[in-house]
């Protein structure tokens, strides 16, 4: 296969990954003898295993209607076949099936299977959709003030006071809004979240408080619940509520007074037993003086304000966080977790994350889909983060012609041979090659760590786990 044929094949991969990802009914690709082959992530949800599980099973593992192996087997595509499927739990389900069949010379040689539930969804089953993926354990880090953030949060998670979480976008708020739910008493209750940005204005006000039959052209027969009520016993996540507009602020604020609400074009009033969390990466205290926030609703909002810190502010997070991710996505590709050069790793260190986890998260699937080789070198990173530093030669001899402390791979220690590397140990080497460079002295030790973005006591904590080698 040439150059080019192979990156267009990664390349088309690539695009199928994607597309059965945006596909929210469960999908199973099989072979000709029904063994799952591919699957996407409503697939993985429905059965409550992970892609890697479900390719070691076989379709009849999944759905009880055994004719449809037969169809499978003889290549005959079918449209809305009533089938069972058996979820994660075991319980059978009536769904519609679809079947594509993949024909190879004639030949068929496997189908795409995608399952769609056959009775429309009733108010109550729609309520259990909004269930939450994320608990504490999943926020992961371990520096000072994510260990901080999560020991203030699991205090304030069991009381119903209302939470504004700000930081950067990226920074894990709807992780911890969604962790805090799942450690409150109303964790069995449903999570619901609206992300006020992304909902045209219009639509915003009918989407949170629900609308009554005939409000406006084209409500829907019987009217539509918002989510406040379908929050009810729950939690309501209002995501970048710096972007609701001026004249929802004042309704919501109402809202939080009274605890009531009234659906649009509707005049019973709605008692709705709901905790608020609101989250925004926006600067309110400035909205508040230009006009664009309104005062009284702030300190309504701000009973329990929680901060998550950027990525950049907590660089001795970043360790952990590859780790989980090249790891997470190496599973997910069915590749081997990737090694680092001690440069490459040095420039992840060193980019400043403006999108904060979300990159780093996305940088990370970009290294593991595309790095072919073992070793993850300064060339395989995405441009915006190799900057102007194209390649390891590049960048040793950058660090090799600087004095400043900026330099520490530059130390008497031979720079260490990267294909020899795992991330751990390129992590030890960086912290031993900054501690002799900048010495063992106290003030040497702030400086290294200092270089090395990680707190000193983050700092002495590596050092003691290292001596105890
Ligand atoms: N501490 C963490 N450990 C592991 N993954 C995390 C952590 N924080 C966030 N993430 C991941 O980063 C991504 C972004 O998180 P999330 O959506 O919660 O950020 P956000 O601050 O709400 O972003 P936005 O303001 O853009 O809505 C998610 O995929 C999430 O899984």
């Amino acid at each position: 296969m040439t150059e080019q044929e192979s990156k267009e094949r990664k390349l088309l991969l690539q695009e199928v990954e994607g597309l059965l990802s945006l596909i929210t009914v469960p999908i199973l690709v099989v072979d000709a003898t029904g063994h799952v082959i591919h699957a996407n992530q409503a697939a993985e949800h429905v059965w409550q295993r992970s892609l890697a599980v479900l390719l070691t099973k076989s379709l009849q593992a999944f759905v009880a209607t055994s004719k449809l192996l037969g169809f499978v087997k003889k290549g005959k595509p079918l449209r809305d076949f009533p089938v069972e499927i058996v979820d994660g739990s075991g319980k059978r389900l009536p769904c519609l099936c679809r079947l594509h069949p993949l024909y190879i010379d004639q030949k068929p040689e496997g189908a795409i299977l995608q399952f769609t539930r056959q009775q429309m969804e009733t108010e109550q089953e729609k309520n259990r959709k909004y269930v939450t993926r994320y608990t504490f354990a999943d926020i992961r880090g371990n520096s000072e003030a994510i260990i901080a953030l999560k020991d203030s949060a699991r205090k304030i998670a069991k009381s119903d006071s209302t939470v504004l979480i700000r930081g950067e976008s990226g920074t894990g708020k709807e992780v911890l809004a969604q962790s805090i739910h799942q450690a409150s008493s109303r964790s069995d209750g449903p999570f619901v979240a609206i992300n006020c940005a992304a909902i045209p204005e219009a639509l915003l006000e009918s989407e949170l408080f629900g609308y009554e039959e005939g409000a406006f052209t084209g409500a829907k027969k019987g009217g539509k619940a918002g989510r406040f009520e379908l929050a009810l016993n729950g939690t309501l996540f209002l995501d970048e509520i710096g972007d609701m507009p001026p004249f929802l602020q004042a309704k919501l604020l109402r809202v939080l007074q009274e605890r009531r609400i009234e659906r649009v074009g509707g005049s019973e009033s709605i008692p709705v037993d709901v905790r608020l969390i609101a989250a925004t990466h926006k600067d309110l205290d400035a909205m508040i003086v230009s006009g664009q926030f309104r005062e009284d609703l702030y300190y309504r909002l701000h009973v329990i304000p929680l901060y998550v810190p950027p990525l950049r502010e907590r660089k001795e997070d970043l360790y952990d966080l590859i780790h989980y991710y090249l790891k997470l996505f190496a599973d997910k590709l069915g590749k081997e977790p990737k090694l680092f050069s001690a440069q490459a790793l040095k420039c992840l260190i060193d980019y400043h994350w403006p999108g904060n986890i979300r990159e780093l998260e996305n940088t990370l699937e970009y290294i593991v889909n595309l790095e072919i080789g073992d070793l993850v070198t300064i060339s395989s990173l995405p441009a915006i983060i190799r900057g102007s530093r194209t390649s390891e030669e590049g960048l040793a001899t950058q660090s090799q012609s600087q004095a400043t402390p900026s330099a520490p791979l530059a130390s008497a220690t031979p720079a260490p041979q990267a294909a020899e590397l795992s991330l751990e140990k390129t992590e030890e080497q960086l912290i031993l090659q900054a501690v002799q460079r900048f010495g063992k002295s106290t003030e040497g030790k702030r400086k290294a760590a200092e270089f090395l973005g990680i707190s000193v006591a983050t700092l002495y904590r590596r050092l003691q786990k290292l001596s105890r080698k």
